[in-house]
C-alpha cells in the first residue's frame, strides 16, 4: 500500500543503473583509450548521413523565430504564421528576443560552470539516490550490455514549486539554487508565451495544466579526444515534453535534429534559445506537430554545456488527442496518464521515439 505522501513520489518512477562519471573517465587523458571507453563506442551506422553546416539562411537551417515580433500586435500574424510553419515542418526552431535578463543567464552559466568544475566528490553530495533520476548522475541506463551516452548531469523538478525536492538542488556555489529559480521562472514565461500563440495557432484552448511542470537537465559534455566519431553525448530521442527550450550555454555545437534521414547539426544562436515539439504536444495535437528525434554528438577538443527545460503537463494528468483538432479524422494516440508513460520513458535507454511508439494506436 502507498503510505508515503511526499513530492518525491511524483517523479520518482524513473530509475537508472549507476555507472563511471564521465567527466572524471576524461580528465584521466593519459589512460584515455579506445578500449577504456569501450561502454561509449557504438556500431558504425550505414545510415548516419549528416548534411553538412550551412549558412544562416540556408533551408537547412532551423527557423529563427521573434518572441518580440509575436508579441507585438503589429508583426503577430506574420511573425504567428512563421511559427506555425516551424511547428509544423520542422518540429525544431530558435527563439531570439526572449527578453530573458542577461544577468539571470549569466548568473545561471557561471553557477553551473562552478558547479561542474567541483571536485567528484562535492558534486556527489548533490548525487542522485537509488532508484531517483534528480541530482548528479547520469540516467537511462537499464543495462550493462548498452552502450553509454558521454555526459553527466544535474537533473531537477524544479516547477510547480510545491514538487520541489530540495535535497539534490546544489548549496556550492551559495547563489546557485537563486539563479537556478530564476532562470526556471523566465523560461517559464517564455514557455507561457510560446505556448498561448502555439494554442492560437492550432485553434484550441490549451489550459495552463498542460505545461505546468518543468525540469531541468544540465548537462556537461567532457571533450572526447578518443574516437569521437564513435561517441554520442546523448543516444538519438525524442522529448517527453509538450516544449523543450535548450540553452546552449558555451556555444559548442553538437545538437543534431533527424530530417528527411538525415542528421542535420543545430549552429549555437549567441541570443537564442532552441525550442523543440515533444512527444505530449505530437499526441495532443494528433500528430499534426511532430516532435523530432535529435541527438548530440561530442567535439574532440572542447567541452559542452547545456540546460534543457522540459514543460510537461501535471503529472497526474491524462493526455491524449484534442478532440478539436482530431475533428472527424481517426485518433492516433491512445489517451495515457502523464506519470504512465513517464515511467516507461524514464526507466529505460534513450532510443528513438519510444513514446510514439507506446502511445500510437495501432488501427
Ligand atoms: O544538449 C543538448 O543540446 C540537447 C540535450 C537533449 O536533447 C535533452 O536533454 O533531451
Ligand atoms: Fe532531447
Amino acid at each position: 500500500m502507498e503510505t508515503k505522501q511526499s513530492t518525491e513520489g511524483k517523479w520518482s518512477h524513473g530509475k537508472t543503473m549507476p555507472v563511471k562519471n564521465v567527466q572524471a573517465l576524461a580528465a584521466d587523458a593519459a589512460e584515455l583509450t579506445e578500449e577504456a571507453i569501450k561502454r561509449y563506442i557504438r556500431p558504425a551506422r550505414a545510415d548516419d548521413v549528416v548534411v553538412a553546416a550551412h549558412g544562416d539562411n540556408s533551408s537547412q537551417s532551423i527557423p529563427v523565430i521573434d518572441l518580440g515580433r509575436l508579441l507585438d500586435p503589429r508583426s503577430y500574424q506574420l511573425e504567428a504564421a512563421r511559427l506555425r510553419s516551424a511547428c509544423e515542418e520542422w518540429g525544431f526552431f530558435q527563439v531570439k528576443n526572449h527578453e530573458i535578463p542577461d544577468t539571470v543567464l549569466e548568473n545561471m552559466r557561471n553557477d553551473l560552470e562552478h558547479f561542474f568544475r567541483l571536485p567528484l566528490d562535492e558534486k556527489n553530495r548533490f548525487g542522485q539516490l537509488p532508484g531517483d533520476l534528480q541530482g548528479y548522475g547520469q540516467a537511462f541506463v537499464e543495462s550493462e550490455h548498452q552502450t553509454l551516452d558521454w555526459c553527466d548531469r544535474l537533473y531537477l523538478v524544479t516547477q510547480p514549486p510545491h514538487d520541489r525536492e530540495m535535497r539534490p538542488w546544489p548549496t556550492t556555489p551559495v547563489s546557485f539554487r537563486e539563479s537556478i529559480e530564476s532562470y526556471s521562472s523566465e523560461l517559464m514565461r517564455v514557455t507561457g508565451s510560446l505556448m498561448a500563440i502555439i494554442a492560437r495557432n492550432l485553434g484550441v484552448d490549451l489550459p495552463s495544466d498542460t505545461y505546468v511542470s518543468q525540469a531541468l537537465r544540465m548537462t556537461y559534455y567532457p571533450a572526447c579526444p578518443v574516437a569521437h566519431d564513435k561517441v554520442l553525448g546523448i543516444s538519438p530521442h525524442s522529448d517527453i515534453s509538450m516544449l523543450t527550450l535548450v540553452w546552449e550555454l558555451n556555444m559548442v555545437g553538437g545538437l543534431q535534429i533527424k530530417r528527411q534521414d538525415a542528421w542535420v547539426p543545430v549552429k549555437p544562436h549567441p541570443k537564442a534559445l532552441v525550442v523543440n515539439v515533444g512527444d505530449f504536444l505530437e499526441i495532443m495535437t494528433n500528430g499534426k506537430y511532430q516532435s523530432i528525434e535529435h541527438r548530440v554528438t561530442v567535439n574532440p577538443h572542447k567541452e559542452r554545456m547545456s540546460i534543457s527545460a522540459f514543460h510537461l503537463p501535471k503529472f497526474d494528468m491524462s493526455v491524449g488527442p484534442l478532440s478539436e483538432i482530431v475533428g472527424a479524422e481517426l485518433k492516433k494516440y491512445k489517451t495515457l496518464r502523464v506519470d504512465e508513460v513517464a515511467k516507461v520513458v524514464f526507466s529505460s535507454k534513450l532510443d528513438g521515439k519510444k513514446t510514439k511508439d507506446y502511445a500510437m494506436l495501432r488501427v
